[in-house]
């Protein structure tokens, strides 16, 4: 499978932004190696003009949420049928920003992951532990029922990133011990050729490390995204084909 290195641009960029993203192609030589996918997901705002840019370059653009419903009365929600409309091909569910400050559940996750698979979109399914829960010894069990309640039961294909909420945005990352063992544990509950991305403080300096890991099949890289002179370095860093 080839290693999949995603930026989740946040609530980060204004038009301007994509500069950083004609600069990223121009290092990787005008379109991302054969060997390996790159993602930007952008705010909601820049993604058909980023899809219309960059259609033909090895580049795909992603949302970062969607609505379980196709249309209706909800303001400010953008569904997954408009993000494919828009030229998205990815788009982020379950990231732990959403699900703690948007109290979202797993059986919401679950419904807007397969919301996804309706507009023709592949889902990135996020799962991760607290701190408190990671220094309870309870990080297993915690991924493990998100993965029971939020993986669609449907034989689509879907990737699942794995970000430690403790480690989003601290500088902090689990020992590649427990890195693999997790990665180990979520390929054990999901069907072959899943691709799982771990997520949390990827950086230039810690990239290379982090995605020789057994079963770590790319990242998801939040701040370390925006600039092209970060995230370039960790697109380099994937190995190839796995
Ligand atoms: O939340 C993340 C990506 O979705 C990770 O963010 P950071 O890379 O900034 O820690």
């Amino acid at each position: 499978m080839k290693p999949l290195i995603a930026g989740n641009w946040k609530m980060n960029g204004l038009a301007g932004a994509k500069g950083e993203i004609d600069a990223l192609i121009a290092k990787l030589g005008g379109s991302a190696p054969d060997d390996r996918e790159v993602l930007i997901c952008p705010p909601a705002t820049l993604v058909a003009a980023f899809a219309a840019s960059y259609s033909d370059e090895a580049i795909q653009i992603g949302g970062q949420d969607c609505h379980p419903l196709a249309s209706g009365a909800h303001t400010g929600d953008i569904s997954a049928e408009m993000l494919a409309d828009a030229g998205a091909a990815y788009v982020i569910v379950g990231h732990s920003e959403r699900r703690a400050d948007h109290g979202e559940t797993d059986a919401i996750v679950k419904a807007k992951a397969e919301a996804a698979f309706r507009a023709g979109l592949t889902p990135i399914i996020c799962v991760g532990e607290t701190k408190d829960e990671r220094e309870g010894g309870k990080a297993l069990e915690i991924v493990g029922a998100q993965l029971s309640g939020s993986l669609p039961e449907t034989g689509e294909t879907y990737v699942v990133a794995y970000e430690p909420v403790w480690a989003i945005g601290t500088g902090l990352t689990p020992t590649n011990h427990d890195i693999s063992e997790m990665h180990d544990f979520i390929r054990s509950k999901t069907p072959e050729g899943t691709r799982l991305l771990y997520g949390g403080s990827v950086k230039p300096g810690n990239a290379k490390e982090i995605l020789a890991i057994s079963n770590v099949n790319g990242a998801l890289v939040g701040g370390a995204s925006l600039k092209a002179d970060d995230f370039y370095p960790i697109v380099e860093a994937a190995p190839g084909e796995m």
